[in-house]
């Protein structure tokens, strides 16, 4: 789970990495809970079949052997108790509510196990709803949970806007179907989760298409999926895609989705698996920061407007920000450096002082950088970028600075 206070879901946008203006409103779950990885299901609008792709995620984690639970955090429209045929009511002691277990042992809350009648309307305002969910982290006895996933509110107003605030997610997972305005609506949910730092693990497209019974063609019902598009120009991958399948429809409705043996989310679990690993070890974290200009490195580490700020989840990219300097001056950018958490400086060229302050930060440096910033980072974590924190880097860059800024002594590779 990501506790860091600026980091998920933290302060938003208003966060610039000065601790003092970051407000924390992240809550504590239950004293009795272990959770490890929270994971948000989310869409940019109601009606896509949000809920399906968490319960059949949640299914596909349970399977692989995880603790798994799901927080049915669609107030207003709870349907994981119906799907997975759970009946029974959440009950409560002076701890706490636990939640009901499904037959394959996932855990589950919902609004719905905690009225009296499964169709009575909540007729409640944001606030209220906002309130439920916090209680269903707060006050809900998970127990030692792996993976958590939240069935989050549809939309990107004011209800998921304080569930990203109150809980502490890993990661979002967006759900979206063919027929929407796809780059629309993603995007607002693309933004909504950069503004709020969460990571962003990638895209499942629901509705994709139907396979024919008799001749197993892929009928696009909704035409040409533009998902692909879509996420290349975010930059986020494609999780997985899931057809209209009548099989799943029926399961859903005898509520005996935990049946279904389909594989459409094998590889969005893999993804998810890997990224957020648990197995016991602690996920291999560190930031790297490129001095930026553009979409390149630039070549003066004193002198650059920006960074880019890449965090890496066992050698992968997981998340990037570009964080503005601010207008330090260049004797305070290790400092400031040093605040994000960074562990690694990739630039073209620095300054003498840079360096010892750096180092003596205990931030790796690279030098002699130049080029695009992602090609570089990849360079980075295929170790064909070396340390320059002492002597000469063995890189196979080109230096671009001549600015005197330069304190790398190294030639030409
Ligand atoms: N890919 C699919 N194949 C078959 N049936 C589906 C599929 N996606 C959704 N459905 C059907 O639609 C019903 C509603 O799905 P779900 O509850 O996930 O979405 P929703 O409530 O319409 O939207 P959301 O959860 O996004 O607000 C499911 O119970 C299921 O019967």
């Amino acid at each position: 789970m990501n506790e860091s206070s600026c980091g998920s879901a933290g302060c938003g946008s208003s966060c610039s990495g000065n601790s003092n203006a970051c407000h924390d409103f992240i809550e504590k779950t239950h004293e009795l809970n272990t959770i490890k990885r929270v994971i948000g299901v989310v869409s940019g609008k109601g009606g896509v079949g949000k809920s399906l792709i968490t319960s059949t995620l949640a299914i596909t984690m349970r399977r692989k052997g995880y603790k798994v639970g799901i927080l049915d955090a669609d107030i207003t429209g709870p349907s994981i108790p119906k799907m997975f045929g759970i009946t029974k009511k959440a009950e409560g002691c002076e701890f706490g509510i636990y939640p009901q277990k499904t037959h394959n042992d996932i855990s589950v809350m919902s609004i719905n196990l905690l009225l009296e009648k499964d169709d009575s309307p909540v007729i409640w305002r944001g606030p209220v709803i906002a309130g439920t969910v916090k209680q269903f982290w707060t006050d809900v006895i998970w127990g030692d949970i792996d993976y958590l996933f939240l069935d989050m509110p549809p939309g990107t107003g004011d209800v998921p806007l304080t569930v990203f605030q109150s809980i502490p997610l890993d990661g979002i997972v967006i759900v979206t179907s063919p027929q929407d305005l796809v780059s629309l609506i993603v995007k607002k949910a693309y933004n909504m989760a950069k503004a709020m730092n969460i990571p962003i693990l990638g895209i499942v497209e629901n509705m994709s298409y139907l396979r024919c019974p008799d001749c197993s063609k892929e009928i696009k019902l909704f035409g040409e999926s533009k998902i692909n598009s879509a996420a290349g120009e975010l930059g986020i991958k494609v999780l997985g895609k899931m057809p209209i399948d009548p099989e799943i429809a029926q399961l859903c409705d005898k509520g005996e989705i935990e049946k279904t043996d389909n594989e459409y989310l094998a590889d969005a679990a893999l993804h998810i698996e890997k990224i957020l690993a648990i197995n016991g070890e602690e996920k291999s974290v560190m930031k790297i920061a490129v001095a930026t200009e553009g979409s390149n490195v630039s070549g003066h580490f004193g002198k650059c407007e920006n960074f880019t700020i890449a965090e890496i989840e066992n050698s992968e990219v997981k998340n990037k920000v570009v964080v503005n300097t601010q207008g330090n001056q260049h004797g305070l950018l290790p400092a400031f450096l040093a605040s994000h958490n960074v562990s690694v400086v990739i630039a073209g060229g620095m300054g003498e002082g840079a360096k010892q302050n750096l180092v003596s930060k205990g931030i790796e440096i690279i030098t002699g950088a130049s080029g695009n910033i992602d090609e570089v980072i990849n360079s980075f974590l295929n170790g064909r970028l070396k340390s320059s924190n002492t002597g000469c880097a063995g890189h196979g860059h080109s230096h671009g600075h001549g600015n005197g800024d330069s304190g790398c002594n190294c030639g030409h590779h």
